[in-house]
């Protein structure tokens, strides 16, 4: 048994969030231990963010993030603010500098207590999706879903926020197409050599859409943080919405601006929930009832 961590349950939108204390330790969160804390309904998780000690100088912490079938994932905006509030309540900071997969982001918390995460670029190009063929134009591809001639679902823009999305463009409210049936299929699909999250996406104003979304590694989420970035971005570049959008996931709104100078930054709430205490190799856990102060360590 290894040393037991800290964590803390959390939430951004209904994307379930554990933030775990990895601080102090080399040690990774085993993959085991991520598949056996998503089994058990109290701690049922979309993604881990683990805090690590930072690698880089001139960061504050390294977080890496594992979605609830073990495998890493590059980018969670969702899961980065609850790791900006969860931090904010033990430093008393309101302002980090993080280090993930994606790249190095910054993440503010704001008076209010709504967060934003400055996301980083938008890839756009094929290879860096990355897609297995060539596509000189990623504001649609061809990609279909149902009969060849009537097809339910068709010509996705896809985009990458460290991690890979494609967005199908719906007409009709988006809760009117299964998701749960050709999500896990448009994910595995070929044309994603590193699989892809899955969205479906209907524009509602020039400045707002709806959002759903089936995650690379998770299946369906309340909220994918980083899928309303590659939405918004790849709306705007359609010239369907302006740079500013409010994109409403299942859980709520995000706000998503993507700023002049190419850096998409996403705004909205976090939400504690309760923390204990895990083993990082099984899993193994128990709840914290003395921890009331909201951090994680
Ligand atoms: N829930 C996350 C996305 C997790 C990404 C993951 N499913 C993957 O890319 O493998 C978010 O708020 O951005």
């Amino acid at each position: 048994m290894s040393e037991q961590r800290a964590f803390a349950k959390m939430n951004g939108l209904g994307n379930e969030i554990i933030v775990a204390d990895m601080r102090g330790q080399c040690d990774r969160i085993a993959p085991a231990a991520a598949i056996a804390l998503a089994r058990d309904p109290a701690t049922k998780f979309d993604q881990i963010m683990a805090i690590h000690d930072p690698k880089t100088s001139g960061t504050d912490y390294y977080i890496e993030i594992i979605n609830c079938d073990g495998t890493q994932a590059q980018a969670c905006g969702n899961g980065m603010r609850c790791v900006v509030q969860a931090l904010a309540a033990e430093t008393g900071r309101d302002n980090f500098t993080f280090e993930t997969l994606a790249g190095i982001l910054t993440a503010e918390q704001h008076a209010g207590g709504l967060i934003s995460v400055d996301m980083g670029k938008p890839h756009l190009k094929w290879q860096e999706i990355p897609l297995a063929e060539e596509f000189n134009d990623t504001r649609r591809i061809e990609l279909q879903v149902g009969p060849i001639d009537a097809p339910v679902l068709h010509s996705p823009s896809v985009a990458s926020m460290g991690n890979p999305h494609a967005i199908f463009w719906v007409d009709q409210d988006v809760w009117t197409y299964e998701l749960e049936k050709f999500g896990s299929l448009l994910e595995n699909h070929p044309i994603f050599p590193e699989r892809a999250n899955i969205s479906i996406a209907q524009i509602t104003a020039s400045d707002a859409l709806t959002l759903r979304t089936w995650e690379r590694g998770a299946g369906l989420t309340r909220a994918c943080g980083s899928a309303a970035c590659a939405a918004a971005v790849s709306a705007a570049r359609l010239g369907t919405t302006g740079r500013n959008v409010t994109v409403t996931v299942p859980g709520g709104p995000l706000e998503v601006e993507w700023r002049n100078d190419d850096h998409v930054v996403m705004t909205g709430p976090a939400e504690w929930e309760f923390a204990g205490s895990f083993d990082p190799a099984t899993g193994a856990w128990t709840r914290d009832t003395a921890a009331a102060k909201r951090g994680v360590a």
